[in-house]
């Protein structure tokens, strides 16, 4: 499976094709179809806002999680999510990472104007140095990243400079050791059609 670097400090890479066809677009309709896609409300400034995307949090039962302010309980495993995490920790150990992920967020992106803002996967729950693996399956669009204030690398401009990772269907974003501290990344709107549905798998620490 060809993988691109995207970042070498800290690491930043993109695999693709994950599944192959037909599984990948089956997938995607699957998933679309059979699972309880939730618009909660999140408080941002003292304001109720809804998310501006559709999401379910999934996992084992003990992987309780903290977002914007709300704990979430997961739902369990649907199978093919499950064989899913499966093939993406099979897919890092033949990269030589070892990980393990007891949670997935899925996220649900019905156009180009649903979207994610800015943040960093940082909660306290995830650990001091979390490990997040991406999966996209549907529309691809970019995902931004920007460095925060100080952790920017030295040297020429563009290389502190903001960037895209371009997602496509099937793939696998790995976002490693440090991306979590050093930056922030949010999918903005744009004129991109399409459904678009993403799965961050995590592991929540207990
Ligand atoms: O949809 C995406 O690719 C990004 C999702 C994300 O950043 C997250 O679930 O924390
Ligand atoms: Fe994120």
């Amino acid at each position: 499976m060809p993988t691109e670097i995207l970042l070498t400090d800290p690491p930043l890479w993109l695999t693709t094709p994950l599944l192959g066809e037909p599984a990948a677009t089956a997938l995607l309709h699957t998933l679309d179809a059979e699972l309880d896609w939730q618009r909660p409300t999140l408080r941002l400034y003292g304001r109720e806002h809804v998310i501006p995307r559709a999401q379910v949090w999934m996992g084992d039962p003990e992987a309780h999680y903290r977002y914007s302010g709300r704990d979430f309980c997961p739902e369990p495993w649907h199978p093919a999510v499950a064989e899913l995490r499966d093939l993406v920790i099979a897919n890092l150990a033949d990269q030589g990472v070892q990980a393990g992920f007891n949670s997935v967020l899925l996220n649900r992106y019905a156009g180009g104007e649903e979207r994610m803002g800015w943040h960093s996967d940082d909660e306290p729950e995830l650990g001091p140095d979390p490990l997040i693996a991406a999966v996209t399956l549907g529309a691809e669009r970019p995902l931004r990243f920007r460095w925060k204030p100080g952790a920017a690398p030295a040297g020429d401009a563009g290389a502190a400079a903001p960037f895209n990772a371009w997602l496509p269907h099937d793939s696998l974003l790995v976002m490693g050791s440090g991306v979590q501290r050093q930056l922030q990344h949010a999918l903005l709107p744009r004129r991109i059609p399409g459904l678009r549905i993403s799965l961050t798998f995590r592991r929540i620490q207990s």
